[in-house]
Parts: C-alpha cells; sequence; structure tokens
C-alpha cells in the first residue's frame, strides 16, 4: 500500500534521507527507528506530503505521490498524522476535537462516528470535555481517535508516546496496536525506542545517518542483524573475534562451534562473533568457568557481565533471578553459538 523507492531528502548540502526504500503492506504497522538524526522524521514527512524528495518515488496504493517532479499536497494524500504533543485543540471539546476532520459528512453520521471512535479507544463517556481535564495516556488516545475517524488509507504516528512515562508508553503502544488491527488501517511510526517498536509493529526499518539499513521484524532484527550498527542497536550483545576453521566451524574465546546457518566466510576468516546474553546460559554444573565482574538486577533476571579468557569486552548472560551469584565467582557457563551471526574483522 506504500511504496519508496531509493528516496532522498536534502536540506541545503545536507543529504537527510540517502536512498531509503522500503514497502508496507494493507494493514500492516511499520515503524522506523534509529538514533536522533538519523533521517527517520523527515522519511515520515516526505511520506506526509510536508517534505519533497530529491530523487526517487513515492506511491500510495499504487498512485505516484511524491517524486524528483511531483508534488500532491498533503491534504490530498488521505493520511493522518499523530504528533507527539497530541495537537488537540484545548478550546475545542473532545466531541469536536474526533470531529475536525469530517466537515464533509452529514451531521447525523457525524456524531455517529465520533460516537464510534471514543468506544474504539474505551473512552466512550468523555465527549463532553476538554483536553486539559485528561490524563496524557487519554489525551494521545484521543488524538489517534481524531486522526482515525476520517477513515484515512495510512496513519503517520511522530513519536507519538515520547512524552509520556515508560510504564504508560508500552501499554499505550499496545492499545494502539489493537485499535489500529482493529480498524484494519495501515500505520507508519517513528520512534527512537525499540521496545515502542517492538510493542507495536510488524515490520521495523532500522535507519542510520540517513541510510536503511534493515527492513524486517523484531525477530529478524534481533537474530539475523545485516550489519554491525544493526546488531548494537537492537538488544545487547558483545562481538567477540573467531577464525572459521573448517567450512561451518567457528573458534572463539568460549570455543569451537558447528555453524548450522549459511555463511559466505571462507576457511582461515577471522571475524567477529556475535554473542547475546541468551547465548550463555547459567549452569552450575558446567565445567567452563567464568568470573563475574558486575551484575544487574532486573526482577525476573540478573544481567551477568562476565570475564572469559581471551576476550577483552566482558560478555553478558541473563540468568533467572533466583540464580544469586556475587561478584567475584566463578560461574558455570553453557553456549550454543550454532545459530550465531558473524561480522568480517576489520584487519
Ligand atoms: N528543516 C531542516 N533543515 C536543515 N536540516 C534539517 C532539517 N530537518 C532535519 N534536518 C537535518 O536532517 C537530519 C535528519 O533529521 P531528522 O529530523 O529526519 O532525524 P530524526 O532521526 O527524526 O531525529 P530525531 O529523533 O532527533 O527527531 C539531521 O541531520 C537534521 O539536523
Amino acid at each position: 500500500m506504500l511504496t519508496l523507492n531509493d528516496i532522498q531528502i536534502r536540506y541545503g548540502n545536507v543529504t537527510a534521507v540517502n536512498y531509503v526504500s522500503l514497502s508496507l503492506k494493507e494493514g500492516q504497522i511499520g515503524c522506523l527507528l534509529g538514533p536522533s538524526g538519523c533521517g527517520k522524521t523527515s522519511t515520515l514527512r516526505a511520506i506526509a506530503g510536508f517534505e519533497h524528495v530529491a530523487s526517487g518515488s513515492i506511491e500510495l496504493r499504487g498512485a505516484l505521490v511524491s517524486s524528483a517532479s511531483t508534488h500532491i499536497p498533503p491534504e490530498k494524500r488521505h493520511m493522518s498524522v499523530v504528533f507527539q504533543d497530541f495537537a488537540l485543540f484545548p478550546h475545542m471539546s473532545i466531541a469536536d476535537n474526533i470531529a475536525f476532520g469530517l466537515h464533509t459528512v452529514p451531521q447525523e453520521q457525524r456524531h455517529a462516528r465520533v460516537d464510534a471512535m471514543l468506544d474504539l479507544i474505551g473512552l466512550p463517556n468523555i465527549g463532553e470535555r476538554y483536553p486539559h481535564e485528561l490524563s496524557g495516556g487519554q489525551q494521545q488516545r484521543v488524538a489517534l481517535a481524531r486522526a482515525l475517524a476520517p477513515e484515512p488509507d495510512l496513519i503517520l504516528l511522530d513519536e507519538p508516546f515520547s512524552s509520556l512515562d515508560a510504564d504508560l508508553r508500552e501499554e499505550l503502544a499496545k492499545d494502539i496496536r489493537r485499535i489500529l488491527k482493529h480498524q484494519k488501517t495501515s500505520a507508519l511510526m517513528v520512534t527512537h525506542d525499540q521496545h515502542e517498536a517492538f510493542a507495536i509493529a510488524d515490520v521495523i526499518g532500522v535507519m542510520c545517518d540517513g541510510a536503511l539499513h534493515q527492513w524486517d521484524s523484531a525477530y529478524g532484527l534481533y537474530h539475523r542483524p545485516v550489519s554491525r550498527f544493526v546488531a548494537d542497536f537492537i538488544g545487547s550483545g558483545v562481538l567477540i573475534p573467531g577464525v572459521i576453521t573448517e567450512h561451518h566451524q567457528v573458534d572463539c574465546c568460549l570455543g569451537q562451534f558447528a555453524l548450522s546457518a549459511q555463511h559466505q566466510f571462507d576457511k582461515g576468516a577471522r571475524v567477529e562473533v556475535l554473542v547475546r546474553p541468551d547465548d550463555i546460559e547459567h549452569d552450575d554444573k558446567s565445567p567452563q568457568k567464568a568470573r563475574i565482574l558486575n551484575r544487574m538486577f532486573r526482577g525476573s533476571h540478573i544481567m551477568y557481565e562476565l570475564g572469559v579468557e581471551g576476550s577483552h569486552v566482558p560478555l553478558l548472560c541473563l540468568a533467572p533471578s533466583h540464580h544469586d551469584h556475587e561478584v567475584g565467582e566463578q560461574f558455570g557457563i553453557k553456549t550454543d553459538l550454532a545459530h550465531v551471526v558473524m561480522f568480517a574483522r576489520a584487519s
């Protein structure tokens, strides 16, 4: 339903977005994720029609809406945008806020649509109230209701939870996902918070310096990162040196592992092996030991930092928190790196 073909966005000499391509299917929820300044908001604004593209093209439901020579204005794109600051009109009731984009709809249907939207967001009795009488989370639900009311082809969400408490964010992200899925509305969100992206999106794009590194499921980004940047940005983990000894075997400080997945490295290749905290399992009975350098209690789990001979960086191990060990202790570990991700080591 939405396709970006190699778009570039420039501000004077600055290239903010560099050859980004992606496609979103009907009813899918996508998310652009990345650090500040990576170009995610510029991409969203170009889709909305607030920015021009310098090259490449944007298509919505097969129709060209942006290219170097075409620019359909925002109001003709059948999209709604939800901003981070809610942007509700303070002097209008909640019902009038939601009805704002419905001026072409006959009055009776307009009332019915507003009521349906209030039911959908789980706040059926607040139509007569004003924005300042609602909590931040309620205001953001209303902003979503206002965006959904005109039944747009696509909803764009620009860091919609950034002004809310951390606890509320994930809850609201799940809620908004439920509402969008119920309405079968396609959406694209921008965030720098991977937990929000995981909670809401079917497909996530990781951006860095104007480039889209990977457009994939959360599982794919975590388990099959295509670049060091994605490996580092998504989840936690460390890269340790290794060598490919036989085809489908890698030798590193944790031992020698048969690799189950295809890889492009020849025998003798020097690689870096991505080791996630869930790749190292704590097992008191294991003959393989590591020293505990640090520990971070996380409620259900403890994240241990482990010193392992041959690795100049501490490795991470996520263990259930009833495995309660002190810093300085030797700790039994088991590792299985058969499915592991590797990158070529810089010479
Ligand atoms: N109107 C503008 N004029 C000039 N440069 C801009 C403009 N808007 C953005 N930029 C630059 O383009 C690059 C990408 O900005 P953009 O806002 O798209 O990134 P972002 O990933 O959304 O960042 P953030 O998370 O901080 O909002 C940055 O280097 C930024 O300084």
